[in-house]
């Protein structure tokens, strides 16, 4: 193993790593949208992005997850160095993400698209046309059953509300059991009387599921709610990581905020 890669591992506090990026950096033309970025997520954890508008935020994401290819530094996933994936191969690997807008199929059933979901990493496309087995069904009762959605299995999900199908689509990640999932504005669209429910689903997952999360959001309630740990960006730059308390207090996030260079 190299040395890089076996820093990859193990982060100071001997948790393991999950995700690391090392010095990321993106840009479009003249712009700079992330500036030599470091961030750490460990197994179990689950780590905020926050960042005013334009801040760079979504360019990371974009980053690790290979849907764009950074200019400089390396992104690592458990081991693996990943830098220069292909998406669905990073996906394949184990990296799992949840869009702000819905990707669901509204015509086929809540629970046909959780086993369609599962399907995907698969290596072969007959596995779609195949019956699925058992086990599989269970488990997307089962995920179902943690958003509360399991009475809703056999009803076609273009039926459901914004914010179920966002649930639906929470499960649907869960589905292929992602090493570490990235969620875009989990709690973006929803109808706030839901975002109490949403925490606890996620906090769920996080302890049953064992699911790693990384999560951008602008929610500020509910990510110092649900966040262990946040990292912030300000103009494609890290500017402060720590504790949701920690990060209240930091005199840069408040400035960064208030657009205060
Ligand atoms: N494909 C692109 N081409 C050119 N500029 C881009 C592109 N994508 C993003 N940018 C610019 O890069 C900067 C960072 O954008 P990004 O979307 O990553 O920020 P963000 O923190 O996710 O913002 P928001 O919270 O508003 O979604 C912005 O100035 C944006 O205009």
């Amino acid at each position: 193993m190299s040395e890089a890669a076996d820093a990859a591992t193990t982060d100071p506090s001997g948790e393991r790593a999950v995700l690391r990026t090392d010095g990321v950096t993106k840009r479009f033309g003249g712009l700079t949208a992330v500036d030599d970025v470091d961030v750490e997520v460990s197994e179990g954890e689950i780590v905020g992005l926050i960042g005013p508008n334009g801040a760079g935020k979504s360019t990371l994401f974009n980053c690790i997850t290979g849907t764009l290819d950074a200019d400089e530094g390396h992104v690592y996933l458990r081991d693996e160095e990943v830098t220069d994936w292909p998406e669905y191969k990073i996906a394949r690997a184990g990296l799992g993400r949840m869009f702000q807008e819905t990707r669901i199929f509204g015509d086929m059933t809540v629970r046909k698209n959780l086993l369609l979901a599962a399907q995907e990493g698969g290596d072969d496309v007959s596995s779609l046309l195949r019956r699925p087995d058992d086990s599989l069904v269970g488990r997307a009762d089962e995920l179902l059953a943690y958003v509360d959605l399991d009475g809703l299995a056999d009803v076609r999900a273009g039926r459901l509300s914004f914010g179920q199908q966002k649930l639906i689509e929470f499960s649907m990640a869960l589905m292929a059991d992602p090493e570490i999932l990235l969620m875009d504005e989990p709690a973006g669209g929803i109808n706030p009387s839901m975002i109490g429910n949403l925490i606890e689903y996620i906090r769920t997952a996080n302890v049953d599921e064992e699911a790693t999360i990384f999560l951008i959001e602008h929610n500020m309630d509910f990510v110092m709610e649900i966040a262990d740990r946040i990292y912030v960006l300000a103009h494609g730059e890290r500017i402060a990581e720590g504790t949701p308390e920690e990060i209240q207090n930091d005199q840069r996030v408040l400035d960064a905020y208030l657009g205060r260079e």
